[in-house]
């Protein structure tokens, strides 16, 4: 089970930011088209460095901050609609088979841009990256949870669900800025039918995941590893669960879980001490993702190696991630089952018994 061999098997991403997987080199051209002089280096391969250098620190806030640049040199539409065209690239070369990849529209107004031209963007470069591969991607516009333009932002992620915008999320510095600041966006997509994410229970614990499912009723967690602090397990690995963390599992709320980006906010201690490995065991909705590309320096296939290697993870646990994955996409029904049955259990044919 190679990284290459994991390559080539159906993958689904659920949680991938499209600010936080460039191409390094492709920041460095942006940067020069659009006059984006802040870089902290202009040398492709340093800058790759600089990025997952600054992203290892244990800490979300400072994880957080080498987004400045990212966002820096996507002001400009054919900026946002060339990063998403690359990022549609390199998830279908990755074996990615369905993907929503999330961005905040009100980062990328500095210049002029207005959040639907944003939007705009990024929609028509997944449309070129993903045209001829057997990718399909969706987006999910995120708000910063900081700020105070999440309603805004909900009515913008409704606005353009028609044209590929499947849901809604909130992400930024957890800790401080609780969910419950945006109900009104939340009570907004559920009125229009709509769904989203919240990123909880990252760099804060059962609290931020408690208002998540209880108080603005999300669909999915981002995250969502300190569910584990609700569980005990005694010395001969009985695990007893708190109700919430029942409550969890119970209802199947999808995990997206992001192994190596935990590590690296300091939400998990190491991958080996990752709380995937109990979750996956306990049977709660767990599935595999990215986070960020650039800054954790991942693909969700070195993500899954990760997993084999560590957790021996085998095909059948692969398999099962992806197929939960799957299931808990924003994506209507009838297409979920189609791309379970007619791409991702074919796509295993042969390696699971
Ligand atoms: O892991 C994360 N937790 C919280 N916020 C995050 C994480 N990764 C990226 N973000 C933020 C920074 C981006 O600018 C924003 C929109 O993609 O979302
Ligand atoms: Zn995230």
């Amino acid at each position: 089970m190679t990284e290459a061999a994991i390559r080539r098997v159906p993958k689904v991403l659920l949680h991938d930011h499209l600010d936080g997987g460039l191409r390094p080199a492709t920041i460095v051209e942006l940067a020069d088209a659009t006059g984006y002089t802040r870089l902290p280096t202009t040398d492709v391969d340093k800058l790759g460095t600089w990025f997952r250098g600054g992203a290892h620190t244990g800490s979300l806030v400072r994880y957080l901050e080498t987004f400045s640049h990212t966002v820096g040199v996507m002001q400009t539409p054919e900026a946002v609609a060339r990063v998403a065209r690359e990022c549609a690239e390199d998830l279908a070369a990755d074996g990615v088979v369905y993907a929503e990849v999330r961005f905040a529209p009100e980062l990328h107004v500095e210049q002029g841009m207005s959040l639907d031209e944003v939007v705009e963007a990024a929609l028509d470069g997944f449309r070129a990256g993903s045209a001829g591969t057997g990718l399909h991607v969706r987006a999910l516009v995120t708000a910063m949870r900081h700020q105070a333009r999440s309603l805004e932002i909900a009515e913008l992620a409704v606005r353009w669900r028609e044209a590929g915008v499947v849901g809604f999320d909130i992400a930024g510095a957890e800790a401080g800025n609780p969910p419950t600041r945006h109900l009104d966006a939340f009570q907004y997509i559920q009125r229009a039918n709509g769904h989203f994410t919240i990123h909880a229970g990252e760099a804060f614990g059962l609290p931020s995941i408690w208002e998540a499912l209880q108080w603005c009723n999300a669909d999915r967690l981002g995250h969502g590893v300190r569910i584990v602090d609700d569980i005990t397990v005694d010395p001969d690995g009985n695990a007893t669960l708190g109700d919430l963390a029942d409550y969890v599992r119970d209802v199947r709320v999808p995990l997206e879980m992001c192994p190596s980006s935990n590590v690296h906010t300091g939400a998990a201690p190491s991958i080996e001490r990752h709380p995937i490995g109990l979750l996956r065991r306990l049977h709660f909705r767990v599935t595999v993702n990215t986070d960020n590309r650039l800054m954790s320096g991942v693909t969700l296939s070195s993500e899954f190696a990760t997993l084999v290697e560590t957790f021996g993870y085998g095909w059948s646990d692969i398999r099962w991630l992806t197929v939960n994955a799957m299931k808990s996409a924003f994506l209507p029904f009838d297409q979920r089952l189609a791309l379970i049955n007619e791409v991702i259990k074919p796509g295993f044919e042969g390696l699971v018994p």
